[in-house]
């Protein structure tokens, strides 16, 4: 399965980290070239480069830049310039764990490479930031493969947001199995809900679809609900920001309600994901925070006059949860997973 296109990337030999603008797409294809880690945080936070897999490809990169650039000389130095840099850029955004689970990784790294001179530490920290990027390019095919097993050809599923090649390293999560199916020669149509505010699947999913052949129909977020009940739906999948132990999950907002939908409508609702995406030490779904964003993004963006009065109050909560129980299968790169989810996610991770 080819990469449609690489979100992120670094070019070490510029210290840039080079981003792919999410926020111009679908109008332009254009690309940041970040240098400094206000640039970085500023382009998580504004989600010009945005879905958890690449957010988490972007801070190990971001991170291994801020520390590039220390002056230390002595590997306590060198660590307190890493964890300052680290730190920062965590605090960009709350709810995706691939944030913090790459800048993890990162220092982890770092702690076994305590012998080592500062040009050393900062070789291993270039290699980890391209192993976490290699990494997810295999998870994403693998989750595409074991997705694409519950397809046939003909089939129509939903998603709801964007959790494709350009939230992750170039794959996707939960288009993943659409393109695996395609590339088998077989013909998946696909549903996309607009995903207010920020239309990440107007400008987003249908991009990625239709540049990419798959026969796509845009929907409005309310609109989920008809196309159900007039059985033009055969499943959904959607990716994820951070799956508890027990299975709730936080996604996109608008997804709990989909999930619901389809439990009413008996629809089969996939989560997709990695498991760099499962944060264990979430019991459940209560423990996720849920990141909160502007009221403007609700009423200020794509209309040209205002849609809303001034002064209405706004609240935008950028992701919600969905009870575990109306997931049908959890699709990871170790299998799909089924419930009992504590059980069954608590075996996937005992085996790694
Ligand atoms: C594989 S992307 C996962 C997830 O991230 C997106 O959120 P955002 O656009 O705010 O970064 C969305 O919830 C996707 O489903």
């Amino acid at each position: 399965m080819k990469a449609l296109i690489q979100p992120v990337r670094l070019d070490d030999e510029k210290s840039e980290l080079i981003v792919l603008d999410q926020t111009l797409l679908p109008g332009k294809v254009e690309y940041l070239h970040l240098t400094t880690q206000e640039s970085i945080w500023e382009a998580i936070y504004k989600l010009q480069v945005r879905g958890a897999p690449a957010i988490g490809i972007a801070a190990g990169y971001g991170v291994y830049l801020g520390a590039k650039a220390s002056a230390a000389t002595t590997y306590e130095e060198f660590v307190a310039d890493f964890n300052q840099s680290k730190d920062y850029l965590a605090s960009s955004r709350p709810t995706a764990v691939n944030l913090f689970w790459a800048l993890d990784r990162m220092a982890k790294r770092l702690e076994t490479e305590k012998d080592q001179s500062v040009p050393e530490l900062k070789a291993a920290l270039l290699q980890e930031a391209n192993q976490i990027l290699a990494d997810d390019e295999t998870v994403c095919q693998r989750i595409g493969e074991y997705g694409a097993e519950l397809l046939a050809d003909g089939m129509t599923i939903l998603t709801h947001c964007n959790a494709g090649a350009i939230a992750t390293s170039g794959f996707g999560t939960a288009l993943a199995p659409v393109y695996v199916a395609q590339d088998k020669g077989l013909t998946i149509s696909v549903y996309a809900d607009e995903t207010r505010p920020l239309l990440q699947g107007a400008r987003l999913t249908a991009w990625e679809l239709v540049e990419s052949g798959i026969d796509t129909t845009l929907i409005c977020d309310n609109m989920a609900s008809i196309v159900m009940k007039e059985g033009k739906i055969d499943a959904i999948f959607v990716g994820c920001d951070r799956v508890a132990l027990n299975g709730d999950t936080a996604n996109k907002i608008g997804t709990s309600g989909v999930a619901i939908l389809a439990k009413h409508y008996g629809i089969p609702f996939y989560v997709c994901a990695p498991m760099s995406t499962i944060d264990i030490e979430c019991k459940t779904g209560d423990d996720i925070q849920i990141e909160e964003r502007p009221g403007a993004e609700i009423t200020d963006m794509w209309y040209e006059t205002p849609m809303a009065p001034a002064g209405v109050k706004t609240y935008n909560p950028a992701f919600d949860v969905t009870d575990h129980r109306l997931i049908t299968g959890i699709i990871t790169e170790k299998g799909i997973l089924k419930p009992n989810y504590e059980e069954s996610i608590s075996n996937i991770f005992a085996l790694v």
